[in-house]
């Protein structure tokens, strides 16, 4: 069993993977979580260029992708192939919507990540307004920088939700508390895990 919890930044995804994955312990299901960017080399340089400048768009992609083979490889298919559920926190959804944001088509990211990454058996995408995740962010949006991110986290909310008419897909409205956003999780996957 394959989740992908997905949206913008600010929208709970880390916190409802901790959630989702304790309601599955709990029920004796053996549980790995990840994250992209990974830890990994790959991952590492993604997350330095945060602080330290950002990469070339084309570098960007082509580092994500190589962070996401490797995590492909070592972990997510070795933890699916043994019968694990594997909840992600971001996935190639991710770079369909941020690098898409910064100008690839993001039906050709798809092609290029759907060679070689699973597609899972549920993705959720979490889904806020972006005023409402930049203010759970810590974001004033009163500069030049934050008028760019709105204006980037709101491309990038249309694409996740030019996703939902997909079988799989299950949006998730996170305007609510912790609780009733891991409740509607929890009903969207119910008797599949
Ligand atoms: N439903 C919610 N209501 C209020 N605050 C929330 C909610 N979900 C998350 N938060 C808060 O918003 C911030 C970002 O949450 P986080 O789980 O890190 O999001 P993400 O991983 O999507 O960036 C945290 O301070 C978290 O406590
Ligand atoms: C997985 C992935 C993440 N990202 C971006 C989204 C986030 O802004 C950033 C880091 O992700 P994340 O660790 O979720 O951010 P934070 O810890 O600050 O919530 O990487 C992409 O641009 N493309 C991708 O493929």
């Amino acid at each position: 069993m394959f989740i992908v919890l997905e949206g913008i930044d600010g929208t709970g995804k880390s916190t409802q993977t901790r959630m989702l994955a304790e309601w599955l312990r709990e029920q004796g299901r053996e549980v790995v979580t990840s994250r992209e960017p990974t830890d990994g080399p790959w991952g590492k340089k993604l997350r330095e260029s945060a602080s330290t400048g950002r990469l070339s768009p084309e570098d960007e992609l082509e580092y994500f992708l190589k962070d996401r083979r490797q995590h492909v490889d070592e972990l997510i298919r070795p933890s699916l192939d043994a019968g694990k559920v594997v909840i992600l926190d971001r996935y190639y959804f991710s770079t369909m919507a941020y690098q898409g944001a910064r100008g690839f088509d993001p039906a050709e990211i798809r092609r290029r990540n759907e060679e070689f990454a699973p597609v899972p058996d549920h993705l959720l995408i979490l889904d806020l307004d972006v005023d409402s995740a930049i203010e759970r962010i810590g974001g004033r949006g009163d500069t030049t920088n934050e008028f760019e991110k709105r204006d980037a986290l709101q491309k990038c909310r249309d694409i996740f939700l030019s996703l939902t008419d997909e079988p799989f897909v299950h949006v998730i409205d996170t305007h609510g508390d912790l609780d009733e956003v891991q409740q509607q999780i929890q009903e969207a996957i119910s008797g599949t895990v």
